[in-house]
């Protein structure tokens, strides 16, 4: 009788056998299509908090004050073409472009798509502000910061400071060298490519090309130590400016000030951490000072003020609200 039964079943094999297949590979096909439906939400809801952060990161920059020289709620600084509102209109029209830019790291995009996707942030933020250039630099340091984050998390990397150093060198390193290196006929393009050209100093392609040294060596280090004891996030944010201040070379204070002026910007910033910093019980009236001093000689370390604002998005994508 079992043999009988066997026999049976064995003249149906082939029939059978191609329904299962068939029902197999319907099965696997929708559950890749399922999965990849929910990589896709998963990459984009990852997207959406990244830009909440990188927003919320220049905000957090712009409301600082007393900030030597530069722009915040409660005044001007040394600017007579912008002020707090600028500010939030800009950073308010570059929300959908740090969404897309940690997007297309996570899938995985050439230097030359992330570039494209920078040079239309800056013209939303240009027709934002009616022409003036307010987060240039942050467009390009904390657009390369996202798409770090979403490239990290594709892989399935945490968002620590250094695995988004890494992956950033490692996939888009060379193509940030090649960007680095000027033509002579850009030479003359920008306020950074003059600055560079006349003083022979870097800028935000240089740092960009190093994987943001100023960022991970200098920023996101000084806010820990800040933090690490018992500043309040402001102060921690005072004193990582003034350690920004003090060692890079901003193309924003040379294109005003030449390099008298950025000699006097690393000084003051020196003599400001060597007090204590925030520690310091006068530290709101020495940076009341340098504020008023800055402005009188209209000097602005935007190019620190940005990098503060990227030192601030990776410890946030360190953090649990990543
Ligand atoms: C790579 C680019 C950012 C091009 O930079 P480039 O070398 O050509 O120079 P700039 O166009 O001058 O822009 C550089 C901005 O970077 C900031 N910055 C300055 N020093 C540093 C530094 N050492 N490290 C990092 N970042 C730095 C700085 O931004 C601040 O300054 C702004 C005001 O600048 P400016 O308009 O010169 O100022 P004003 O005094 O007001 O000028 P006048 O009206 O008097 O003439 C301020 O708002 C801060 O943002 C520099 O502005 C880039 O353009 C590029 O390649 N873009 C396209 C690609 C892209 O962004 N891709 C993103 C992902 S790959
Ligand atoms: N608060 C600020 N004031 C002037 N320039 C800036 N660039 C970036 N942030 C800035």
């Amino acid at each position: 009788m079992a043999h009988l039964y066997t026999a049976s079943i064995a003249t149906n094999v082939p029939a059978r056998s191609k329904a299962a297949a068939r029902c197999l590979a319907d099965a696997q096909a929708t559950a890749s299509a399922c999965a990849a439906l929910l990589a896709r939400t998963e990459a984009r809801a990852y997207a959406a908090r990244v830009a909440r952060l990188a927003v919320r990161s220049l905000y957090q920059e712009l409301c600082l004050y007393p900030k030597p020289g530069l722009v915040s709620l409660v005044d001007n600084g040394s600017h007579d073409d912008m002020d707090a509102r600028t500010f939030v209109r800009s950073l308010f029209s570059l929300r959908h472009y740090f969404r897309q830019i940690c997007l297309a790291g996570w899938d995985n995009a050439a230097f030359s798509h992330l570039r494209q996707l920078g040079i239309e942030a800056e013209a939303a933020m240009l027709r934002a502000t009616r022409g003036i250039n307010t987060h240039r630099g942050a467009i390009f340091s904390l657009g390369l910061l996202c798409a770090s984050a979403g490239r990290a998390r594709a892989q399935g990397m945490a968002s620590s400071p250094a695995s988004l150093r890494a992956v950033l060198l490692i996939r888009w390193g060379s193509e940030l060298a090649g960007h680095a290196a000027v033509k002579p006929a850009q030479q003359h393009s920008s306020n950074g490519l003059r600055v560079a050209a006349r003083y022979a100093v870097s800028g935000a392609r240089e740092e960009g090309a190093l994987g943001l040294p100023s960022v991970f060596e200098v920023g996101v280090p000084a806010l820990l130590a800040a933090t690490a004891r018992g500043a309040s996030p402001r102060c921690a944010r005072i004193d990582t400016l003034y350690a920004l201040m003090a060692h890079v070379s901003d193309s924003n204070v040379y294109h005003r000030a030449g390099p008298a002026g950025a000699q006097f910007v690393r000084q003051q910033a020196q003599r400001f951490l060597a007090l204590g910093g925030t520690a310091h019980q006068r530290w709101h009236t020495l940076a009341l000072q340098d504020h008023q001093n800055f402005v009188g000689l209209r000097l602005s370390p935007g190019g620190a003020a940005d990098l503060l604002a990227a030192s601030c998005l990776v410890q946030a994508l360190a953090g649990p609200a990543a």
